[in-house]
């Protein structure tokens, strides 16, 4: 199973986690290892977990800047404990529901090391945080039309939203006009990470929450 989830591309992930490249393939392993018993990854994924998932969340990495980073829907840790390995200077509070994956995203933080994460059991629309986000990030948890309402409460003025979208991520803008005026988002933009560089590109909606 490990040698499955070691199977990547290495010029391409040491180029992208660094000195931390170490710790994500630990956390690959892992995922490999547990992920399908614990209902977090499907067994169709195992053979691209680096690929689609990894390197697809990593790629994200830069645009995050020195702060407060809250993941929405956390599940297996992505995009949220692969960001954690490779920004060690954000802070992170990962806010995930359902309790199998709570303790799964708190028992990876710890065996990793991760000073970095909170974990909490919450859905997004009922997270009371001490101090509002600098950003917030999500992959694969709802249309932007449900998303963008849920999360615009936990993010500060002037912070952002980063999520993670499929290549349909136009026509969901489109679909959330009336939530993108109520949450106040400008600076609206698509951002196509990884061409060239990883098999798979991701899309990032990035908008400013005024
Ligand atoms: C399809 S999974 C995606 C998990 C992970 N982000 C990934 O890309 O593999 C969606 C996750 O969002 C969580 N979720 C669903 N509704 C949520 C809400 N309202 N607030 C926070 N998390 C939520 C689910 O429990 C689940 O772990």
């Amino acid at each position: 199973m490990n040698d499955i989830a070691l199977e990547i591309e290495p010029d391409v992930a040491a180029t992208l986690f660094g000195d931390r490249i170490d710790l994500a393939r630990q956390f690959t392993a892992d995922l490999a290892r547990r992920g399908e018993e614990l209902g977090l990854i499907g067994p169709l994924e195992l053979p691209r977990l680096w690929t689609r998932h990894i390197l697809n969340s990593v790629l994200v990495a830069p645009l995050l800047s020195p702060g407060v980073v809250g993941d929405i829907g956390s599940g297996a840790g992505l995009p949220g404990i692969v960001l954690a390995i490779a920004r060690p200077d954000v802070s992170f509070i990962l806010i995930e529901p359902m309790e199998r994956r709570v303790d799964w995203l708190t028992s990876e933080a710890a065996s990793l090391g991760l000073t970095n994460v909170t974990v909490i059991r919450a859905r997004a629309e009922e997270t009371k945080l001490d101090w509002p986000l600098d950003q917030v990030t999500a992959r694969a948890v709802s249309a932007l039309s449900t998303l963008i309402p849920l999360t615009a409460p936990l993010v500060k003025a002037g912070g952002e939203m980063l999520f993670m979208k499929g290549a349909r991520v136009e026509d969901e803008i489109t679909a959330a006009a009336k939530a993108i005026r109520k949450a106040r988002l400008s600076e609206i933009e698509v951002l196509v990470l990884g061409e060239g560089v990883v098999p798979e590109v991701t899309r990032v909606f990035r908008a400013t929450v005024d």
